[in-house]
């Protein structure tokens, strides 16, 4: 069946256009359905129609009543103000998704007044490519169809999973935040290379294919992470010497505590909002 929805983006930043860049690539979507509006940036809004042929509006009104998928893409700090905006051109038959951290579907429906379908997702910056790990929660008037369709959006930029809204707090802290975990680590790896003297340029391919290389071996191997770190440590060898270290600095204590305190953060994020935003009935 020809798709023909409409999409419109509230919140024009770094994961809109991560997701659009991704649902272009699958061609799910044309260009044509899709439209991203935002609080004020007008320059933002022009790259992004320039770069992806987007649709962009002068009548917002018009465009969020026409809308058949609302994905809501603004900071959890804006949300009061974002969905307070957008408010009076929602209505019952329109499926919202939110990609907001730590916000729940209860905020977003007590602040839309209205009985709509709400989807709660995290997905990941490797939207852009395609690579996101998503998970999607479903809110008090989202129905079964309502989660295939944001099911099927998302699958068009990567793997989807379905999980209990409790747990995308968890989610946020693990894959939602995971991708900067990754490039953090690169960071250290480049600044590693430099002091031991390699060249930029030489050192940047090696570390690129040492992550894909790791990468491709976990996503293919049968054997745990435990076992293959094994087998490239040999015994009195170089990477015994260098794991010792990062144990002095109890780095997996670290990024344990990481993706703690990143979790934590995501139920702080949606909490003050659940309390100032809670329903009467
Ligand atoms: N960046 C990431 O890796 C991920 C972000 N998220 C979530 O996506 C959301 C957006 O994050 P980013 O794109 O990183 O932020 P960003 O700061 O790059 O973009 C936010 C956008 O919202 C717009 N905005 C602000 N107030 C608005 C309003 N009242 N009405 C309409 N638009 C408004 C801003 O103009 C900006 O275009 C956040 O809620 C975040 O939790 C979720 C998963 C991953
Ligand atoms: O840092 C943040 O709050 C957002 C949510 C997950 C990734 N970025």
């Amino acid at each position: 069946m020809e798709n023909k929805q409409k999409v419109v983006f509230v919140g024009a930043g770094s994961m809109a256009e991560a997701m659009i860049s991704g649902m272009l690539q699958k061609e799910l979507f044309a260009p044509s359905q899709i439209t991203v509006i935002n609080r004020s940036n007008t320059e933002r809004i022009d790259y992004l129609q320039m770069t992806y042929g987007i649709h962009t509006t002068q009548n917002k009104e018009i465009t969020l009543k026409n809308a058949d998928i609302m994905i809501l893409a603004m900071k959890p700090k804006d949300v009061v103000e974002g969905v307070t905006n957008i408010r009076e051109f929602v209505n019952s038959r329109q499926l919202i998704i939110s990609v907001l951290a730590g916000v729940a579907t209860t905020t977003i429906t007590d602040l839309l007044q209205t009985k709509v379908a709400v989807i709660r997702a995290m997905p990941n910056t490797s939207a852009t490519i395609g690579k996101s790990a998503t998970a999607l929660s479903v809110g008090k008037y989202a129905t079964e169809e309502d989660l295939n369709i944001a099911h099927q959006l998302f699958t068009t930029i990567g793997i989807v999973t379905t999980v209990a809204e409790k747990d995308l707090h968890a989610v946020t802290g693990l894959s939602g935040s995971g991708p900067a975990y990754v490039y953090y680590l690169v960071e250290a790896m480049e600044k590693a290379a430099d002091e031991i003297g390699l060249e930029k340029k030489i050192a940047k391919e090696l570390i690129l294919q040492t992550i894909i290389g790791a990468a491709e071996m976990l996503k293919t191997s049968t054997k745990q992470p435990a076992i293959l770190r094994r087998e490239v440590t040999s015994p009195g060898g170089t990477t015994e010497a260098g794991i010792k270290v990062l144990e002095q600095f109890h780095y997996q204590e670290a990024m344990i505590s990481c993706i703690k305190r990143a979790t934590t953060r995501s139920s702080e994020l949606g909490e003050a909002l659940t309390q100032s935003t809670a329903s009467q009935d």
